[in-house]
């Protein structure tokens, strides 16, 4: 350790102490230890008590800076993990921060590039556009087509930073994990490590730039979301150069009704757009919310959106997007038992989970959901209540999953705040119903025989080999058992032949006991416990050595 990180792991401590986070451990489960170190640190008192637990956290990850804000910020879509109240209290997180200073700015910009900013750029802004926890967002013309765009730099020795803030935070994690115990269902070594994959991925915004070109070429004629232009050639780790764009915070209701933008297009278009990029494209925008989401100015009443910062971004498996729609379509049913079996065959809890009692919790939460009218039931909310429930069945965490839900769960929000009307049922409905029609039934199989045609175009030269080969296996097989055969019988008639001596060898020498008795027979008797003993002993040199077949 080195003396910065002693002084920030005081830091922590200190703040921790000061908004009273060691109050929220029950007594119960604090060791000595933890007790000890706590009343030998009795100068830092807690300042907050008239504050609930909640906003206390929140707090003293406000002061914590930039890291530990965008960690509360991850932890409040947890809500798997956390109760409602705190999650909202933690949502209110907001990691708009001072900028940093533009001439520090212009020697990073100029060191990824290489050259003089002058060389590719006009009227670089000094004033930022947009100050966040991980990096500055600065406007310019680029010199070779005069268009607008935004520069977008990492904070300096932010990766550092991060990196010091995620090592202390494992190691906090991990000693909560000995004081909860490994079963704990907050889990927070899990929970840590997950933000780790988080940020790392936000602080490469080479990454970010591909995914947004993906993103783009998935909606590049589909008039509902638009991606800005990415200057590939100007994109590396530290910076990337983008079309700027000029579209209204989708947060911004009273600019929205302003111009007069149809809301229900709109707010319908946001939940399409999130089926059509989880089902269709099996790739979608992760990172929701309102400093990322704009919509266009361009013609309202037909309205687009606007998608920045593809730094987090979500993919799920064939398997993983199947049981989600089979999911969906149970719960519709009130199939909870099918909804206990998918949980199980899809891996995401354990064989050994007794499905009646989990078919049991799954129907506690869901049969009240119906309370509500069909078009009123949040698919983000029954995904929560699914996963809290597994979450007692000790259900394996999904981070693509938990991605999704909270993703879906932003999605209805924004949907259900522009047009409080939006039926959510009958704009998912649709997707859910394509796309299980093209994994079942005749669909199904022509779409897989499609999808598997070039793996088997490319595999059918090598048939003949493969099955003169499979063949050759097969005869070897056959062979290798019937050896395995004759050796296990003759295993077995050694192993008679040994126990029908060692018996006869026990049975001479009780005769020939019985015998010793009588001086008549007494050569007799010798005669036969010397019969005996040699015919144990050729019985115990003849069992079978090695039993391995
Ligand atoms: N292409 C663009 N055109 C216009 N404004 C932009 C553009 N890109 C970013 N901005 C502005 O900069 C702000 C921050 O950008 P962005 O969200 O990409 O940064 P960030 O550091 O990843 O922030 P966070 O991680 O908090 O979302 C946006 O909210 C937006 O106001």
């Amino acid at each position: 350790m080195t003396v910065s990180s002693i002084k920030r792991a005081y830091q922590v401590i200190r703040t921790a102490l000061h908004y009273g986070l060691d109050e929220l451990i029950p007594s119960k489960i604090t060791p000595w230890y933890f007790r000890l170190l706590r009343c030998s640190l009795f100068w830092i008192r807690n300042k907050h008590k008239d504050k609930v637990g909640g906003e206390r956290l929140k707090l003293a990850m406000q002061e914590l800076g930039p890291v530990y804000i965008k960690f509360g910020q991850m932890l409040s879509t947890r809500r798997d993990l956390l109760n409602d109240e705190w999650a909202e209290e933690l949502a209110m997180l907001q990691d708009r921060v001072p900028p940093f200073d533009s001439e520090v700015a212009i020697e990073m910009i100029e060191a990824e590039l290489g050259t003089s900013i002058d060389t590719y750029f006009d009227d670089f802004d000094r004033v930022p556009l947009a100050s966040a926890s991980i990096s500055q967002v600065h406007t310019a013309t680029l010199k070779s087509n005069g268009k607008a765009v935004v520069l977008k730099v990492l904070r300096p020795n932010v990766e550092a930073q991060v990196n010091a803030d995620i090592l202390l935070m494992s190691q906090v994690a991990n000693f909560m994990e000995t004081i909860l115990g490994h079963g704990n269902r907050l889990r927070p070594a899990e929970v840590v490590e997950d933000y780790r994959t988080t940020i790392e991925g936000e602080l490469n915004l080479k990454l970010e730039a591909l995914n947004a070109v993906k993103l783009r070429n998935n909606f590049l004629d589909s008039g509902s979301l638009y991606i800005p232009y990415m200057y590939e050639e100007l994109c590396f780790t530290r910076l990337i150069v983008m079309e700027r764009i000029y579209g209204i915070s989708v947060s911004d209701m009273a600019a929205l009704k302003a111009q007069g933008t149809n809301l229900k297009i709109l707010a319908e278009r946001g939940v399409e757009l999130f089926f059509t990029q989880v089902f269709r494209d099996n790739f979608f925008h992760a990172d929701m919310h309102p400093g990322n989401i704009f919509v266009s100015r361009e013609h309202p009443e037909d309205p687009h959106y606007i998608g920045l910062d593809c730094g987090i971004m979500g993919t799920l498996t064939d398997e993983d997007k199947r049981y989600l729609a089979e999911n969906f379509l149970a719960f519709f049913n009130r199939d909870y038992h099918r909804i206990a079996q998918l949980y199980i065959e899809s891996g995401w809890v354990s064989p050994d989970t007794d499905v009646a009692a989990f078919e049991q919790a799954v129907k506690v939460v869901c049969e009240p959901m119906f309370n509500k009218p069909l078009d009123e039931i949040s698919f983000g909310h029954v995904l929560l209540e699914l996963f809290r429930t597994a979450r007692r069945f000790d259900m394996v965490v999904q981070p693509q999953l938990v991605l999704l839900e909270k993703t879906l769960l932003y999605i209805e929000g924004l949907g259900r705040q522009l047009y409080p009307q939006l039926d959510l049922w009958q704009t998912a409905k649709p997707f859910l119903e394509e796309w299980m029609s093209q994994q079942v039934g005749p669909k199904g199989m022509a779409s897989k025989i499609k999808k598997e045609f070039p793996y088997w175009a490319d595999k059918l030269p090598e048939l003949p080999e493969l099955v003169y080969d499979n063949l050759k296996m097969g005869k070897n097989f056959v062979k290798s058992q019937n050896q395995m055969l004759d050796r296990y019988i003759k295993l077995q008639q050694k192993a008679h032949k040994s126990n029908y001596l060692l018996i006869t060898a026990a049975i001479l020498v009780i005769c020939g006991t019985i015998l010793f008795n009588q001086d008549s027979t007494l050569w007799a008797s010798y005669g036969s416990i010397a019969a005996g003993t040699v015919i144990w002993f050729i019985g115990w040199r003849s069992r079978p050595k090695n039993r391995k077949l």
